[in-house]
């Protein structure tokens, strides 16, 4: 770190006052600094964390205290276009190197849909994004520091960043053990498999094609669950996108494979998820599963009902949208997909909140007819999904973004863990086959908390 050039620039600038913020951007190269060291040295800010890593490591994020946010009780994508681009407006952002190859982005998600939450989700606002105080991009070794325009000091604010980091890269990372588990129980099962039964009498191949039905399992531990244990245990499925999403007394966690799209440019970037079957950790047996997946009709029409929904919201955004008519197969660690790349050339004025709310929810979670679908999980489904299965990512200033379905997910909550799972249900789905992948779809959240006989 060249801190006497960095001064040096910090001495030839001065302080906007139209602006509310700066944005220091300087490099961290080589430094002993990652996300476990991050959350134990920024222990009080608890509640105001975040790590989102993409499942392609294209990013590899962490951010510490939410500085501002955008915050609405409604999806406009309009309103929140505008409040982005506001929220950029204010900050005065300085780079202390350059050609440095990253930017500042804002995080956050919106909520599954807009059905009145239950006490669980008080935490998370409908639509919610965080300018982080710090935020440290782990992948290019880059951090964006953040802080009030009125309050910052340029020729103390260097020193005060490097003692900052020292004393992060000397964080303890004494993690408590794995949380003891006191009750683990699947909420309405029995009510589940009834409402399975029921939805596939209402299902057909016109009118109402698919929907996705999810169900909850509940964990309470003895006491509440250390975050630098669930972040190590984190760490340990390749092939996904890793979430830590903290927000006042709740956190968020997903290990989703599931990107919903991502864009560069005026290029987007999205997949079609649907179809499943377990892995069984033996190769002679996988090959069945897997050959079993791509010719199956029941899965091969999930998929393809998802796959049409996709290019056909993405038509009025682009006219050019590319796919291999022909699914592959994704590999997880618990469970194998039908796997569909889709890829398109956006046209001018395409705006990210329009394109989540095109999209947003694909047939994969949510069914065809889309609103159909919507109103009827909204209406059936136990409990409320809140952030399970919903957009969770990042957007920078213009609308370069990555944003992950975020399922195989759970909500921790003082000395309990919710968990979510999904599968979806067409003409001729048996609700015993569906109750058992639900429980496989469980296995990456179980695993993070140690929770399962493996
Ligand atoms: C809904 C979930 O998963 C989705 C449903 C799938 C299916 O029904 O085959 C497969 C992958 C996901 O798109 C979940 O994991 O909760």
């Amino acid at each position: 770190m060249n801190l006497e050039a960095y001064q040096t620039i910090l001495d030839d600038i001065s302080l906007d006052s139209d602006k509310n913020y700066l944005t220091l951007q300087l490099p961290i190269y080589g430094m002993d600094i990652d996300e476990r060291k991050l959350f134990s040295h920024f222990g009080s800010e608890l509640g105001s964390r975040y790590w989102f890593r993409s499942k392609e490591d294209a990013y590899n994020i962490v951010g510490i205290g939410y500085l501002e946010s955008i915050r609405r009780d409604k999806y406009s994508a309009s309103s929140l276009s505008k409040e982005k681009d506001a929220l950029y407006d204010k900050i005065q952002k300085v780079r202390l190197e350059e050609g440095i190859p990253s930017r500042l982005s804002l995080f956050g998600g919106t909520r599954f849909d807009t059905k009145e939450t239950t006490d669980e989700w008080n935490d998370f606002a409908m639509v919610e994004f965080h300018l982080p105080k710090w935020q440290f991009d782990l992948k290019n070794e880059v951090l964006f520091y953040t802080a009030g325009i009125s309050e910052v000091d340029l020729q103390t604010v260097l020193g005060d960043i490097v003692r900052e980091l020292e004393a992060i890269e000397n964080a303890e990372l004494k993690a408590d053990g794995k949380p003891v588990i006191n009750m683990e129980k699947d909420l309405f099962p029995d009510e589940w498999k009834a409402l399975v039964d029921r939805t596939v009498d209402v299902l057909d191949e016109t009118s109402f094609r698919k929907v996705v039905l999810a169900r909850q399992r509940l964990i309470t531990f003895k006491s509440s669950a250390d975050p630098l244990f669930l972040l190590e245990r984190l760490d340990n499925e390749k092939g996904t996108y890793t979430i830590y999403y903290e927000k006042g007394k709740s956190a968020f966690i997903s290990k989703s494979p599931e990107k919903l799209f991502d864009i560069k440019g005026d290029k987007l970037r999205t997949n079609a998820i649907a179809g499943s079957a377990k892995r069984i950790h033996d190769s002679e047996q996988d090959e069945l599963q897997k050959s079993f997946l791509l010719n199956d009709e029941k899965n091969r029409y999930e998929h393809e009902v998802v796959r049409e929904s996709i290019v056909h919201d993405l038509k009025p955004y682009s006219d050019w949208v590319e796919y291999d008519p022909k699914p592959g197969i994704l590999e997880n660690k618990y469970i194998y997909h039908l796997h569909t790349a889709i890829k398109a050339t956006l046209n001018d004025d395409t705006d990210v909140f329009d394109l989540l709310d095109a999209i947003h929810p694909t047939p994969a979670v949510g069914g065809l007819p889309k609103k159909t679908a919507r109103d009827y999980i909204m209406e059936e489904e136990y409990g409320t999904r809140g952030l399970y299965a919903a957009p969770v990512g990042i957007i920078h200033e213009d609308n370069d973004s990555e944003f992950v379905v975020s399922i195989r997910s759970m909500l921790i909550q003082a000395n309990s863990a919710t968990l979510f799972a999904g599968c979806g249900i067409v003409k001729g789905s048996s609700s015993e086959k569906e109750y058992e992948e639900t429980q496989v779809k469980f296995t990456p959240m179980l695993n993070v908390l140690e929770a399962n006989d493996e």
